[in-house]
């Protein structure tokens, strides 16, 4: 066999040398690979692989056997019976229940990485028995007749969590140990010690495939004495090319280098990254919140909170930390589900959004919380009986005192004690020619005495109920349903227009808070702010009404593990989170951005997005917003570049529409070219053609021509304006079909995307180009796209904002 020294590498398949050399799926000189296609070395290295993971399945039984002996043996002890053996065996119960929930959770898929070594600079070892040192030793590479050659001098496999075999030998190491760091770190350019990286794919206990990469590719290298065998076509070409279905998969085998550079950045700062549509920026930050975790458990027991734009992507997105082996700790919310018993989904008008998602509201809010105060069926007049006689306070001396009150700074709630305590001073003052003590001592004793008396009669607490109520976020916004009082609260703020616009959309608004849009919840946390909530007294625990008769003790263990299970009621939801993780942070509105900033004023951050995919018409007001609330932090920014989703055909029609959106940004680099150019269909829309099928129809046909072409999903997606007729088009096609607004695209992606008239997704709002640029990058194989009337499309029913020498033309 011919040494690979005598073999130059072969370049990257297209453009130059990327970031990663996995990125360009690093082909491989023709010896290894043709090495690696005959069968029996393919057989001979799964069936190697799969001793290893038998001895890993072996080990983890093991593993669960111990947990379940500690299990039993700790609930033995309760017949022990004395309180420091019962809290032992608690901690023990914990303890084993936690282990043997992730070695359950963890069993599937658990091992799928390797790296071949080469020794050491200096040979020292980490505490999972990982040589530590990144460079290999000086003398790790020899030379012969046949060129460079090298021993393999340490094999690590890599999986979800670390396994140890008996002799502390690690028989897996975590993907996020440090030791774990360069398999995906390692580029050909900088390959540090590692020769061949091979991905391992199993299905339960049986390992189907394994597809290696060189990082060597000139070297010779001998594992036992034999040459290092390379099999497949690269893991990242293989994962990429699968179908999708409705759930997002980690990527966990074939993370890149620039993004593992995202993802095991230290956290002290804020984290800012940028990156076109498909570069992973999503489910990097996912693995990230799984790394945090992983590096400092400790300090994330605090919460990491992970904010998305909409439910669907919560939804798509859900199943990636648990498969990385990580839950309970991170919450994903979408900006709808941020505020605590509300849940919003629906959409405003672009116009609409534009004046709530405004910094300007939050000067409307504080001036309507305090205006909501005041209702027309309030009392005019206080009146109580006190001190052998009714004492009144009068409209003028009441508007006084609120106003008196209303000087304070405090939220509105807040200022109720204060509220009580002017009224009282008012009605002393009623009282003053009746009081006749000169001593002052003697009259502070009486005023105290008078104030005792009054606050607790009926009459004056009845008055201060209906006078200064404690108010409620939606009572506000429901009051700001009235133009008139709305305007007096936006004067020289909102312009009337906007002023309709807005309480004409607030007055949906039940009582019960149904009609509340995804725009609203950023105004109810503000009024949150301002208004306060009173503290309240505690009622009593179960847990403290037991200590204190006494009988915590001879409760069951039944009834005590059934308690710990039950979520701690009172506390509701976290509200202050250790991390907080951004996706698709061009998106937050600057109301926004002051409703997810109250939920990390200490966190630490990272935060994600795409200004060229931002729905948001205002960019520099949300970005002053976005720096008032990540403060002064140091800021860490990365730039991902190489998009991983779609083809180059599909990602050449959308870099036409970024040109034209935001003619100065650079696309990411596609990594895979599939062959299949996108395909045009026209609809006409002209009335009375009897020829000419209804939209509906033409929708119809699409979705189901691509449901025959691709494996997995197809996103149908429509301007805003049509999302729910959008969905009777293709009702009854199977739930692989999916239609969407162009808004709620965002960051999801499927095996094919229809994408229904550009120019009125364009159209719909100042921020179109950029939202229609979402919706041609959601495919990961193919493009159709139906152009109608305002389209314009050419003789191939090209669009021509989609044409290449697309203009603004076309959108009228
Ligand atoms: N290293 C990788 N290995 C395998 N798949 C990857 C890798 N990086 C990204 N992908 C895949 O590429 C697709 C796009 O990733 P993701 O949705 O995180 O991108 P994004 O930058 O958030 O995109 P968008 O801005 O459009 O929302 C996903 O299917 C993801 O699994």
């Amino acid at each position: 066999m011919a040494g690979n020294g005598e073999r130059p590498p072969t370049p990257p398949v297209r453009g130059g040398p990327g970031p990663s050399p996995w990125v360009y799926g690093w082909p491989l000189p023709e010896g290894p690979r043709e090495r690696g296609r005959g069968l029996d070395v393919r057989e001979r290295e799964i069936r190697g692989e799969q001793g290893h993971l038998d001895a890993v399945y072996r080990r983890l039984e093991e593993k669960i056997h111990e947990a379940e002996f500690l299990m039993s043996d700790a609930a033995k002890r309760v017949q022990v019976g004395t309180p420091g053996a019962l809290a032992e065996r608690d901690a023990l119960v914990y303890r084993a229940g936690r282990h043997l929930n992730r070695l359950n959770s963890e069993f599937e898929d658990f091992l799928f990485g390797r790296i071949d070594l080469l020794l050491g600079k200096d040979g020292t070892r980490g505490p999972d028995g990982a040589q530590t040192s990144v460079d290999p030793a000086d003398d790790a590479v020899r030379e012969d007749a046949d060129g460079a050659v090298a021993d393999i001098a340490e094999t690590l496999h890599i999986g979800r969590m670390g396994v140890l075999d008996t002799e502390y030998v690690p028989l897996v190491i975590d993907w996020r140990a440090p030791a774990a760091a360069p398999f995906y770190r390692a580029t050909p350019v900088t390959p540090g010690r590692v020769v061949r990286r091979r991905v391992i794919r199993s299905k339960g206990r049986r390992v189907v495939g394994v597809e290696d990469d060189l990082l060597r590719p000139r070297l010779r290298a001998l594992l036992d004495g034999e040459e290092l065998p390379v099999v497949g076509d690269g893991a990242l070409m293989a994962s990429l090319g699968r179908a999708r279905g409705h759930a997002m998969r980690d990527i966990v085998a074939s993370i890149q280098a620039e993004q593992d550079e995202v993802i095991r950045a230290p956290a002290a700062s804020v984290t800012e990254v940028v990156g076109g549509p498909g570069t992973g920026k999503t489910a990097v930050a996912l693995h990230r919140a799984a790394y945090l975790l992983y590096q400092d458990r400790r300090r994330y027991a605090g919460g990491i909170l992970v904010v998305s734009p909409t439910p669907l992507l919560v939804s798509y997105t859900e199943g990636v930390l648990p498969s990385l082996g990580e839950e309970g700790q991170v919450a994903i919310r979408a900006l709808g589900d941020l505020v605590e018993g509300v849940s919003a989904d629906s959409y405003d008008e672009p116009a609409v959004a534009r004046v709530k998602g405004s910094v300007r509201m939050a000067r409307v809010l504080a001036r309507a919380a305090r205006g909501a105060l005041q209702r027309e069926d309030q009392p005019q007049q206080l009146s109580v009986v006190a001190l052998g006689r009714r004492l009144t306070v009068g409209p003028e001396r009441l508007a006084d005192v609120r106003q008196a009150v209303l000087s304070g700074t405090a939220p509105v709630n807040l200022l109720r004690p204060r509220a009580r305590r002017l009224l009282i001073d008012a009605l002393w003052d009623a009282a003053d020619e009746v009081r006749g003590h000169e001593d002052p001592r003697m009259r502070a004793e009486a005023r105290e005495a008078f104030g005792e008396d009054v606050a607790d009669e009926a009459e004056f607490t009845d008055f201060l109920d209906a006078w200064w109520p404690e108010i409620a976020p939606l009572e506000v916004l429901r009051a700001m349903a009235d133009e008139r009082r709305l305007g007096r609260w936006a004067r020289r703020v909102v312009p009337q227009g906007d002023v309709r616009r807005l309480s004409r959309s607030l007055r949906r608004l039940t009582a019960d808070g149904r009609g509340l849009s995804v725009h609203d919840v950023a105004l109810l946390d503000e009024l949150r702010t301002v208004l306060g909530t009173p503290a309240r007294p505690k009622p009593p625990s179960e847990e403290h009404l037991l200590a204190e008769l006494g009988v915590a003790e001879v409760t069951t263990y039944a009834d005590r593990t059934a308690r710990a299970a039950r979520p701690p009621a009172e506390e509701g939801e976290r509200t202050d989170y250790a991390h907080v993780i951004v996706d698709e942070a061009q998106d937050l509105t600057p109301m926004q951005w002051r409703m997810v900033g109250r939920r990390g004023r200490r966190a630490t951050w990272t935060v994600v997005g795409d200004p060229a995919q931002s729905s948001w018409s205002d960019p520099e007001e949300a970005a002053a917003e976005r720096s008032a609330v990540l403060g002064n932090r140091p800021r860490r920014p990365f730039e991902l570049t190489v998009n991983y989703r779609n083809p180059s055909e599909v990602a050449e029609v959308a870099d036409r529409v970024l040109a034209l959106a935001m003619p100065a940004a650079t696309p990411p680099r596609a990594v895979r070219s599939t062959g299949l150019v996108p395909r045009y269909r026209v609809w006409s829309g002209a009335a009375g053609e009897a020829a000419e099928p209804e939209l509906a129809t033409v929708v119809r046909a699409e979705t189901a021509r691509l449901l025959d072409e691709v494996e997995g999903t197809v996103g149908v997606v429509v301007a805003m304006g049509r999302r729910r007729e959008a969905a009777t088009w293709i009702a009854g096609l199977g739930d692989r079909a999916v239609a969407l607004g162009s808004l709620e695209a965002k960051g999801l992606e499927y095996d094919a995307t229809l994408v229904v008239r550009p120019a009125e997704i364009a159209d719909e709002s100042p921020a179109g180009l950029r939202v229609l640029y979402v919706a041609l990058t959601r495919a990961t194989q193919r493009l159709t796209v139906i152009a109608g009337p305002g389209d314009e499309p050419d003789a191939e029913g090209v669009p021509s904002l989609l044409a290449e020498s697309g203009d603004l033309a076309g959108l009228g």
